[in-house]
């Protein structure tokens, strides 16, 4: 039968109205029957273009600023989709910290936990013995060694190199002489700290390593092998620093230390050597204490140097509140609250807050909620949840000026205005850091020592006045970096 125009017309218009039908019940069963309806108060999710990679290249690029802009847009929780993972990005403080202190038990710290730990130290297959290994016998050791009570051993040692470690800065010749700042703070510290936990036989040569391999973390932690070749570089590097630490311990049967390491060392690596781990994982496991020592604790200190010296009247109190600390007191009393002296103990919380960047990042396995101001915000099984702490730091309705560093935020006034809230850097809950009374003691210590034995000032003060660094923004786990030089002048005081 041949087919006239007419019934031609009449297929086409039921062929339209079928595709259409079809399209309609297409939606209807995927948003409706297979993917359910979200659940309310489910966060808006941050616009993309392609399918798995979602916000990834925008992210990568500079992760601090789209969290800022990102919290500017969508408020107190959001969900960000990035190669393959969603993120939910909490930035109200009540949420982060019941992020942290997770009740729910749905809310896992190890995977994530496992890519810092690769990151770092670039464990293999051996990578969850390791992290159970860290999580139930070797950190509850470092929580009590590093105790205020018990710190003692290893911070009277910090104390006691310091001093002679700013020796090395002094030239006969009265001349100031020119440094990097970082270099200024991260030797003394990296020679005090390493030789106060593993003795005199640790490498200390060991430091260029160490700083290469701590300003490639963010390219180690995409695991994406091209861009971070450096980074794994520096870290084979110093994992065979420290398997040449340990060589000679390990070989034998374990009853003498390593001369002069620190309790929080030997007992350590006794659990290491029980649990039967590789040479080479020990000395990982090593490289971890060493990076959660040092790492964050420098770029505190350098920040909270940096904006002193670009402000001559902050250094100028501080110097003059550091001398007739040390006309009445001891160094030792640093850390009685009723001695420390009021300056430095704001300059320090106001470091923290300033300098904080996000503290805690878990992963669902099951579906859960954080609640978010009274609301709770559904977490789905397989989704991560990242508490952006930064952007309660800089919350404005909590801190004046808050992208401003003041150093006296935290002074108490002799008036009726409430204090600033302190700040939350160490997360909290069963995974709060186990260093931060040490950190804190260190931070004390390191300004008084340096600014009672050097003046310190810019080096190349621009036409509009000395400038902080800039903000390495690919830095957003931890604590703020910066990779330009910061030149100063050192000169002895008198
Ligand atoms: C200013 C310096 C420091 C900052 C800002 C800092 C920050 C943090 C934060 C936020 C956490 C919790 C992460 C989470 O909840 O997932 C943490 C954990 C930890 N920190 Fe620190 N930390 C500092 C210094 C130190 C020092 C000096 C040590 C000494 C060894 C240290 C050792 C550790 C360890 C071992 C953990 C893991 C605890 C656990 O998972 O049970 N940290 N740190």
């Amino acid at each position: 039968m041949a087919f006239t125009q007419s019934m031609v017309l009449n297929l086409s218009g039921s062929a339209a109205v079928g595709l259409f039908a079809f399209a309609v019940f297409v939606y209807t069963y995927s948003s409706r029957i297979v993917k359910p309806r979200d659940p309310p108060n489910t966060p808006i999710t941050v616009p993309y273009l392609f399918p798995w990679i979602g916000s990834f290249f925008t992210f990568n690029k500079d992760p601090l600023e789209c969290l800022k802009q990102y919290h500017l847009s969508y408020g107190k929780y959001y969900k960000i989709y990035a190669a393959g993972r969603a993120v939910v990005v909490i930035t109200d403080p009540d949420g982060v910290a019941s992020i942290s202190r997770d009740t729910t038990k749905h809310l896992d710290h190890k995977l994530v936990f496992s890519q810092i730990l690769h990151g770092i130290a670039g464990f293999g297959s051996s990578i969850d013995f390791i992290q159970d290994l860290l999580d139930s016998k070797i950190f509850p050791i470092v929580k009590t060694s590093l105790s205020p009570a018990l710190m003692s051993e290893v911070t009277g040692t910090v104390d006691s190199l310091i001093p002679l470690e700013l020796e090395r800065f002094y030239t006969s010749n009265s001349k100031a002489t020119s440094l990097n700042l970082l270099e200024v703070i991260g030797r003394p510290i990296y020679n005090a700290g390493s030789l106060a936990l593993f003795g005199p036989t640790f490498p200390l040569d060991s430091f260029h390593d160490f700083l290469e391999l701590d300003s490639f973390l963010p390219q180690l932690l995409t695991r994406l092998p091209f861009i971070a070749q450096r980074g794994r570089f520096a870290r084979l590097r110093m994992v065979s620093h420290l398997e040449k630490y340990i060589e000679e311990w390990w070989a034998t049967d374990g009853t003498q230390d390593i001369p002069h390491a620190s309790t929080t060392v030997m007992l350590s690596l006794t659990e290491l050597k029980a649990a039967q781990v590789s040479r080479r994982d020990a000395a990982g496991t090593l490289l971890l204490f060493l990076w959660g020592f040092h790492s964050n604790m420098w770029f505190m200190i350098f920040w909270l140097l940096t904006h002193l010296v670009v402000d001559r009247t902050s250094m100028t109190r501080m110097i003059s509140e550091i001398e007739s600390f040390r006309a009445k007191h001891s160094l030792d009393q640093l850390d009685d609250p009723h001695c420390t002296p009021p300056l430095l103990e704001s300059a320090i919380q106001e470091t923290l807050r300033w300098a904080t960047t996000s503290t805690t990042a878990r992963y669902a396995t099951e579906d859960t909620a954080v609640v978010v101001d009274g609301t709770p915000v559904p977490i789905m099984k397989g989704e991560y949840v990242l508490g952006d702490i930064r952007a309660v730091h800089y919350d404005p309705e909590v801190y004046e000026h808050p992208y401003e560093f003041k150093i006296d935020r935290y002074v108490t006034k002799n008036d009726d205005r409430l204090a600033a809230p302190k700040p939350s850097p160490w997360g909290r809950g069963k995974h709060m850091c186990v260093g931060r009374h040490v950190a804190v003691h260190a931070m004390r210590r390191f300004a008084v020592e340096l600014l009672s034995t050097y003046d310190i000032v810019p080096t190349k003060p621009s036409s509009d006045g000395p400038k902080i660094p800039s903000i390495n923004t690919r830095h957003f786990l931890g604590s703020l970096k910066s990779t330009e030089d910061f030149q100063i002048l050192l000169s002895r005081r008198a």
